[in-house]
């Protein structure tokens, strides 16, 4: 059993796995007479492979509790998949890189803080949606089309936050 204690999310740690949305450490530039900021282009949407499109969808996911306790993770060899939640809900993040194996020592646990998003690129392993303490709802953009797109790898991974 993989025992990790959740860090909290940065770009950076997260940089060799995806991208971290979150308006507050983003660049903008106003738009609509000054009325709007657009936070542009946060993340790279990657929709490969056959009849491939980009999915806009919302997800409505109960809360797991802690520790957490996993079986697996899972990938998405032919797209990104993004998070991003619609109401400042708190979510656990596992990811390990893109690669036919995994390395339990480069599995690494990160827990959000309300109002950051993440977005996966293709290929990187992560723990499904894993909401903390209510019912979560998020706006989530990933990849439709022809071709299998979610493998799973067995591995046993125990969750914990490290918080008060
Ligand atoms: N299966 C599905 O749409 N969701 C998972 O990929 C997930 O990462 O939660
Ligand atoms: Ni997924």
């Amino acid at each position: 059993m993989l025992e990790l204690t959740a860090e909290p999310l940065t770009a950076e740690a997260f940089a060799p796995f995806g991208d971290v949305i979150d308006a507050r450490t983003s660049a903008s530039f106003p738009i609509n007479a000054g009325r709007t900021q657009r936070h542009h282009d946060l993340a790279k949407v990657e929709t490969l492979g056959e009849n491939a499109r980009t999915l806009i969808n919302i997800f409505v996911s109960q809360p797991v509790t802690l520790p957490l306790e996993l079986t697996f993770l899972e990938r998405h060899p032919l797209g990104s998949q993004a998070f991003m939640p619609l109401h400042t809900e708190r979510f656990i993040v596992v990811v390990a890189a893109p690669g036919e194996e995994i390395h339990p020592g480069e599995v690494r646990a990160f827990v959000t803080d309300g109002r950051q998003g993440v977005n996966y690129h293709a290929g990187t392993w992560h723990a499904i949606q894993s909401v903390l303490a209510r019912e979560g709802e998020f706006l989530v953009v990933d990849r439709g089309g022809d071709g299998s797109n979610c493998d799973e790898y067995p591995i046993q991974i125990r969750v914990t936050l490290n918080e008060a």
